[in-house]
């Protein structure tokens, strides 16, 4: 998307042809800083530390982590152990799993000498087709949200909540959640964006709404606890989130909080829509709540936090007692029951088995 009058997007090939260049997606929104990843122990760290995150942006990072790797040893040894190292980065996000299988898959039958540069080419290749899935992803989520200001009064505003970051930092470009929304404003309709800040990384804070701003987007900031209220006090006409993993049944995996969100709004009739690329499909599972690995992350994300100070400085202060421990888990699952759809490059599907077979019926 644009920083300014620059196109960027998330992640892209240096002109060596071997590192790739990331916007450090740390330091926003008060810093845009781009870092060059030239090793694969580089590429886990930025995917370990959230250099880079979202679940479609971890899996690409991953994918040009395989081709680096190819580089200096192509053998299967060696495609196994880089598999093995990213794969160990994060835990929930099915992308990562879904890029570093694919890139297996892609490689393994190829002589060891031809592997780097088919590498680099998969690799662009699954970058260049997140972007296709989250503009088709963004069509079919315009269609309800005009479908919600036909049913309003002409000009009135459709105000959209949505949790975490979804957005094109999340992705290569375009996001998944805020697709529709960018596609919707592309289109004149009128939307204004409740944009959850997200404790503990705070990423609506920081990367959704610097991402609102950048484009011109209407947002209100608030806090995770504002959400039902609204909702309650009919503020709120849909939920939009993304997704790290969605199982074959519909259960959906998402930052933590998004579950609260779901309930508040079945209590409310508010309509609740999950935006997903395929990929973020794991057809292997059925149960989320069961079976979906859930990353605890350090306890100091939550004890301290990242801000700039008055002299325009950015540092940690803490918000809580140095003896207080703080717990970290940073997803949880959001029953199939709870949502209203699953907006995906193929259509709206329900959240069910039956509702994603009928959409992607060649995994019947
Ligand atoms: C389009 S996937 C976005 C998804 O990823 C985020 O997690 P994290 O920032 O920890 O990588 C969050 O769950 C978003 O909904």
């Amino acid at each position: 998307m644009n920083v300014g009058d620059r196109h960027f997007r998330t992640i892209w090939l240096s002109d060596d042809g071997r590192s790739v260049e990331i916007i450090d997606q740390r330091w926003l929104p008060h810093e845009f800083r781009i870092e060059k990843l030239v090793t694969v122990a580089g590429i886990a760290t930025a995917i370990r530390d959230m250099w880079v995150r979202g679940a479609p942006l971890i899996g690409v990072t991953a994918a040009y982590g395989v081709a680096m790797q190819m580089t200096d040893d192509a053998s299967d040894e060696a495609l196994d152990t880089v598999w093995e190292i990213l794969h160990d980065t994060r835990p929930t996000a099915i992308n990562l799993r879904w890029a570093l299988d694919e890139m297996r898959r892609f490689l393994r039958p190829l002589p060891l000498g031809e592997r780097a540069a088919a590498a680099y080419r998969r690799a662009n290749e699954i970058a260049d087709e997140d972007v296709g899935l989250n503009r088709a992803i963004g069509e079919n989520g315009l269609a309800i949200i005009k479908d919600i200001a036909a049913r309003k009064q002409p000009g009135e505003t459709v105000n959209i909540l949505t949790h975490c970051n979804a957005g094109w930092l999340a992705t290569v470009d375009y996001g998944t959640a805020t697709s529709p929304i960018y596609l919707a404003v592309e289109a004149g309709i009128p939307v204004h964006v409740y944009v959850d800040e997200t404790r503990p990384r705070n990423q609506g804070a920081q990367l959704t709404a610097w991402e609102m701003a950048g484009h011109g987007v209407p947002h209100t900031l608030i806090v995770d606890n504002a959400g039902g209220h609204l909702m309650q006090r009919g503020a709120i006409d849909m939920v939009i989130v993304g997704t790290d993993r969605t199982t074959a049944d519909g259960d959906v995996c998402n930052k933590i909080g998004t579950y609260l969100k779901a309930l508040a709004a079945a209590d409310n009739d508010v309509p609740f829509y999950v935006a997903l690329p395929s990929p973020t499909i794991d057809w292997t599972v059925g149960d989320g709540l069961a079976e979906i690995p859930i990353e605890e992350r350090s306890g100091d994300e939550v004890s301290l936090v990242w801000g700039k100070t008055a002299s325009g400085k950015i540092a940690q202060v803490r918000v809580s007692p140095e003896a207080t421990p703080a717990a970290n888990p940073a997803f949880d699952v959001t029953p199939a029951r709870l949502v209203t759809g699953l907006i995906t490059e193929r259509g709206i599907a329900k959240a069910s088995r039956e509702g994603l077979k009928a959409m992607f019926p060649e995994r019947g």
